[in-house]
């Protein structure tokens, strides 16, 4: 396997993708095509940092984050943590079950509404035979409670008792429950109000800083990922367009895809060579049957008879990587 091209020489990542391909047949959308929805992702994260992805809707997003979690097989290509194959031997490996974890993008649907708070926090604690008794499991709910900002008097409670972010708060402390090395959150704050938003994601940058737990973040919106992540990459039908530091992707970007996507947020404009606003032509294609060559030229102002022809990599441009024949370089 090639190493991800952000691989940082004699660092071992907690968590590297290589490769990977996931591919669905048969499903309702697919017509009965084959949906290419992680089509060649090779990325690394290492201990203590965030990692946002964004990028439409149906570009692969929630597949990818499964993948990282284990919860999905890739059909090519391997995930490993600390340099362990998650699928070496069948099944993840509890350890490292144990050590990645997952929260969903709606707490309504993740947490079992008939559960009290307690049993949905204790649960992992449970699995991974983390308390040696109920005193000792209480104690230590109570304190996951607490950690994400809530009343450990509530734990009796039920799912439906409390707001969408608490909701959430219950999720991220059952996430926690087993102190995991990594957190994959799938879209954790897209289905909460705008107030409520804000004070999710600023739990996420405070526990990361305490715990010093590296966590991937996934987001369609922009603004919501700069906030929290030290790196981030851009999806396009199941591939990365650019990866690299914050500063340097929302800064300058170098891909066409990722600077059409900032001109249109509402995040500080990037330098766009002139331009105020890109327009995109289009929706994006169907990842039943994606474009040859690079995905994004049939939407591409600079597109070129090449473009059609050769899929571009992931290369460097400056201090980041683009995946473009005409990516612009950092001057
Ligand atoms: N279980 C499945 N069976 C068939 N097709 C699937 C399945 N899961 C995802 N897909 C398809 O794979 C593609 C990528 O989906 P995915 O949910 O990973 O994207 P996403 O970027 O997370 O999108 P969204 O933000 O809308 O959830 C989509 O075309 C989707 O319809």
């Amino acid at each position: 396997m090639p190493p991800s091209p952000d691989s940082v020489p004699g660092r071992e990542p907690v968590l590297r993708a290589s490769g990977l391909h996931k591919t669905y047949r048969g499903g309702m959308l697919s017509r009965g095509g084959a949906v290419r929805a992680v089509a060649g992702v090779d990325l690394e994260l290492h201990a203590g940092e965030t990692l946002g992805i964004v990028g439409e809707s149906g570009c692969g997003k929630s597949t990818l984050a499964r993948m990282l979690v284990g919860l999905e097989r890739p059909d090519q290509g391997e995930v490993t943590f600390r340099g362990r194959p998650f699928f070496a031997r069948g099944g993840v490996p509890r350890d490292i079950r144990r050590r990645v974890q997952m929260v969903f993008q709606d707490p309504l649907t993740s947490l079992n509404p008939r559960m009290t708070v307690h049993d949905i926090v204790a649960e992992p604690l449970r699995v991974h035979r983390l308390a040696r008794d109920a005193r000792a499991m209480r104690e230590r709910v109570g304190e996951l409670l607490t950690l994400v900002g809530l009343s450990p008097d509530r734990m009796n409670r039920f799912p439906h008792e409390f707001s969408g972010g608490q909701r959430q708060r219950i999720g991220i402390a059952r996430a926690l429950a087993t102190e995991p090395d990594v957190i994959v959150c799938d879209e954790p704050v897209s289905a909460l109000d705008m107030s409520v938003q804000a004070q999710v994601v600023n739990l996420f940058a405070e526990l990361q800083r305490t715990l010093g737990v590296a966590l991937v973040f996934i987001a369609h919106d922009l603004a919501v990922v700069r906030h929290v992540s030290h790196r981030v990459g851009v999806m396009y039908l199941g591939r990365l367009a650019e990866l690299g530091p914050a500063g340097q992707v929302y800064g300058a970007p170098a891909h066409p895809y990722t600077m059409a996507l900032l001109s249109a947020a509402p995040v500080p404009k990037p330098r766009l060579r002139g331009r105020s606003r890109i327009m995109l032509a289009g929706d994006p294609p169907s990842p039943v049957a994606p474009p040859p060559g690079c995905r994004f030229h049939t939407r591409c102002w600079k597109a070129a008879p090449r473009c059609a022809e050769e899929e571009p990599v992931l290369e460097a441009v400056g201090g980041h990587y683009a995946a473009c024949h005409f990516a612009e370089r950092a001057s």
